[in-house]
């Protein structure tokens, strides 16, 4: 079950000609592969497109019926070589991912395709997770499209142009026979707006029909000498081709004034933050209608060197707008703009930072001192920045962390009890949401190698004595870990144990389903157990807990693997569902069950502030946001006291984990009755007797004493 359902949103991708759809960018993107006759999608999710993927798969019965084939892929390679469809065949495919990891994923098959060449327009989303809350290195998708020979898409964020540029991706790869990547920055993926649509096309060959009637094309299989030739085609057809369809159709824009000494040229993706800052300086408005030439790339790769060489012509400074490093476009318009023989001095990096996002803000300042370099007349009148009401050392850090009743939190609580009887562990951790062990109160995890790949991030660390523990999700594993952390393991004879976070879906993208997933869902195998996997290639010592809840046994658990006299890679597999998909799962059901009136048992805990000594070592195991302090009631004690939140959704880990650690009494379990039967009010009642019998004794005691 994914984080969010797009099934009401993807009614409206039915709509037909004429018709004004209104959405999302990603719902967006997916009318128009609908329009584009696609014959087959494919993909894996991740920030920032993995709602697109959960768009594709509420649409998958809609794509069904168009005779659109679509699988959640296992892996970006996966995804890129399904584009093999598209080599031999007129078929038009798209698959879509998470850049710039799933791309360093996908480049085996990448490389392949983008050297044999397609057919059928073959097209690749990428979600550029680049900038303010991106999850991963900072590093740009355009060296995978200079170093493959792939064109790289950089569509201006608005509806229609979006769809315009997947219609017209699919033709440009066709014209050109080359694969061609669309960028999609997380801001694109999810504004709204309204284009017009056109009506679905069933694709006109359908991957079916393809397989009945094979067609095979030695010279497009990556193997000497068609390489070679694969090489020259690239440079002499295909090259001329990409650049043609491109300046045919205009796929660039052309914005603001025409005549002007200064110019900005700007990657299509970040048209919207340029105007708004052209916007903050008088030089534009919110339509677009700037005071200076703008030039929009939404094909940033390649460049096309006559429309370069018409824009720099008669202008003495252009402003390049290229997000990241190194700066590729920027090379490329000074070597267009020298061979051109003009004049032209571009600016770029020297007016804008080398790093980080470019939000309307560093754009401002970035055009403001280019401005003032090349056209001091027309730059903004400086004025000194205010001091921030606020200063940033008085906002606390609030960095992403495992969510209240997470069933990772207790596997790194009972990890930190083993490590205080045997000592410090060196953990190799991986990508997902387990990577939050890393910070306060664990501080567990020493590198994060990719993917799937802590295990793998383990491999050269061949103890004596003190074996190293290597951390995995469950999505990780079915991703590739099952082979290049396991299999890896077991032929390279390994004595490490890795843990293996099963939470019933790969949380840290969305909440998919995978292999292992329990829930049941008609078009997918689920179910597949991960110990039964890592048994089948070699692992001898396997263990599957079924409640990592329980502190005290995944403790003994991991004491056990970590001290067992049994050679070779040990698999322990902790397990229990990720709460946040349990409560998005349970939460209306108990909902409806107290609506119709049934009786609901909802358990919460809490700290009894009497007992509490305010030691607060429960928090230093636990870190759960709902376990918190509050002043201590008691006037004459000073520390604060351990408290729960109303947010605590009942998973009973703090009480757990204190009873594990042998920490004390102070946590109950209370049980919140809806709609309470008779035997649960009487109950109540006699509790509410006994008790105020007992505080009033109290009370009188108190009285009794009191000066
Ligand atoms: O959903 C995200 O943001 C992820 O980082 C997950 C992810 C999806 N594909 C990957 C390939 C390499 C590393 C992480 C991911």
């Amino acid at each position: 079950m994914a984080e969010r359902s797009f099934k009401a949103e993807v009614e409206r991708l039915k709509i037909g000609d004429g018709e004004v759809f209104e959405g999302e960018g990603i719902l967006a993107v997916t009318k128009a592969l609908l329009q584009s006759g696609v014959a087959y999608v494919g993909g894996y999710q991740g920030s920032p497109i993995s709602h697109l993927m959960d768009v594709f798969a509420d649409a998958s019965e809609l794509m069904a019926g168009l005779g659109v084939h679509f699988e959640s892929s296992a892996s970006e390679a996966t995804a890129a070589a399904m584009l093999a469809a598209s080599v031999n065949y007129p078929l038009r495919g798209a698959v879509a991912w998470k850049s710039v990891v799933g791309t360093n994923v996908a480049s085996d098959a990448l490389s392949n395709v983008a050297s044999g060449g397609v057919t059928g327009g073959a097209l690749i989303i990428v979600g550029e997770d680049y900038g303010e809350g991106s999850s991963i290195m900072q590093e740009r998708t355009h060296a995978f499209a200079m170093k493959s020979q792939m064109w790289l898409i950089d569509p201006r964020p608005s509806l229609p142009v979006l769809v315009d540029m997947v219609e017209q991706g699919f033709a440009l790869s066709e014209a050109s026979n080359t694969p061609v990547m669309l960028e999609l920055r997380v801001r694109a993926c999810h504004m709204t707006g309204s284009f017009v649509a056109r009506d679905n096309r069933r694709p006109p060959l359908t991957v079916a029909q393809a397989a009945q009637s094979p067609n095979r094309d030695t010279s497009r299989i990556v193997l000497p000498p068609a390489n070679f030739l694969h090489e020259v085609e690239k440079i002499e057809k295909r090259w001329p081709a990409g650049i043609k369809y491109v300046q045919d159709h205009r796929l660039n824009e052309h914005f603001g004034t025409e005549q002007d000494d200064i110019g900005i040229i700007v990657q299509g993706g970040l048209f919207n933050s340029l105007n708004r800052a052209l916007e903050l300086i008088g030089l534009s408005d919110a339509y677009g209608n700037a005071k200076l030439p703008v030039y929009v790339l939404n094909v940033t790769y390649p460049l096309i060197p006559d429309e370069v060489q018409a824009f720099c012509a008669g202008k003495r400074a252009v402003l390049i707008v290229e997000e990241g490093q190194p700066e590729f476009i920027e090379h490329e318009l000074n070597t267009l703009v020298r061979r051109a023989n003009l004049d032209t001095r571009i600016a770029g990096k020297d007016m804008l930072p080398r790093s980080g996002e470019y939000t309307a803000d560093v754009i401002r300042q970035g055009v403001a001192k280019f401005l003032r370099a090349h056209a001091p007349e027309r730059a903004p009148v400086e004025v000194a920045a205010e001091a921030p009401a606020l200063p940033p050392t008085a906002v606390p850090q609030r960095p992403a962390g495992f969510c209240t009743g997470c069933p990772e939190r207790p596997i790194f609580s009972a990890m930190k009890l083993v490590q205080k009887d045997i000592g410090e562990l060196h953990v190799s951790a991986d990508i997902g949401c387990h990577l939050f062990s890393i910070l306060p109160p664990f501080h567990i995890g020493n590198t994060t190698m990719g993917y799937g790949l802590g295990t793998a991030g383990a491999s050269a660390f061949k103890p004596e004595g003190k074996r190293a523990v290597a951390i995995m999700g469950d999505g990780g594993f079915w991703h590739n870990g099952l082979t290049s952390g396991i299999g890896n393991a077991v032929f390279n004879q390994d004595d490490n144990l890795t843990i293996i976070v099963d939470n019933g879906y790969s949380a840290a993208t969305g909440g998919q389903d995978i292999l292992s997933s329990k829930a049941k869902t008609p078009q997918r195998s689920t179910n597949n157990p991960i110990e039964k996997a890592v048994r089948g290639v070699g692992i001898t010592w396997a263990k599957t807990r079924t409640r990592t809840y329980d502190v005290a046994g995944m403790r003994d658990a991991i004491r056990d693997a970590l001290t067992s006299p049994e050679k070779g890679p040990k698999v322990l597999v902790a397990q229990s569902e990720c709460q946040l998909n349990r409560q998005r799962r349970i939460k209306p059901q108990i909902a409806k069950a107290i609506k119709s009136g049934q009786r609901v048992v909802r358990e919460r805990f809490g700290v009894d502030p009497d007992t509490c000594t305010g030691d607060h070592s429960c928090i230093r195991l636990s870190g759960c946001p709902s376990l918190t302090i509050r002043a201590n009631p008691d006037p004459l004690r000073q520390d604060p006291v351990a408290h729960v939140e109303n947010s605590c959704v009942g998973c009973g880990v703090c009480g757990e984990v204190s009873h594990a650690a042998v920490l004390c009494p102070s946590f109950y379990k209370a049980e919140v009755i809806s709609n309470p039967n008779r035997a649960d009010r009487i109950r109540q009642r006699l509790r509410g007797w006994v008790i105020g019998a007992l505080q009033r004794r109290s009370a009188r005691q108190i009285a009794a004493r009191a000066f």
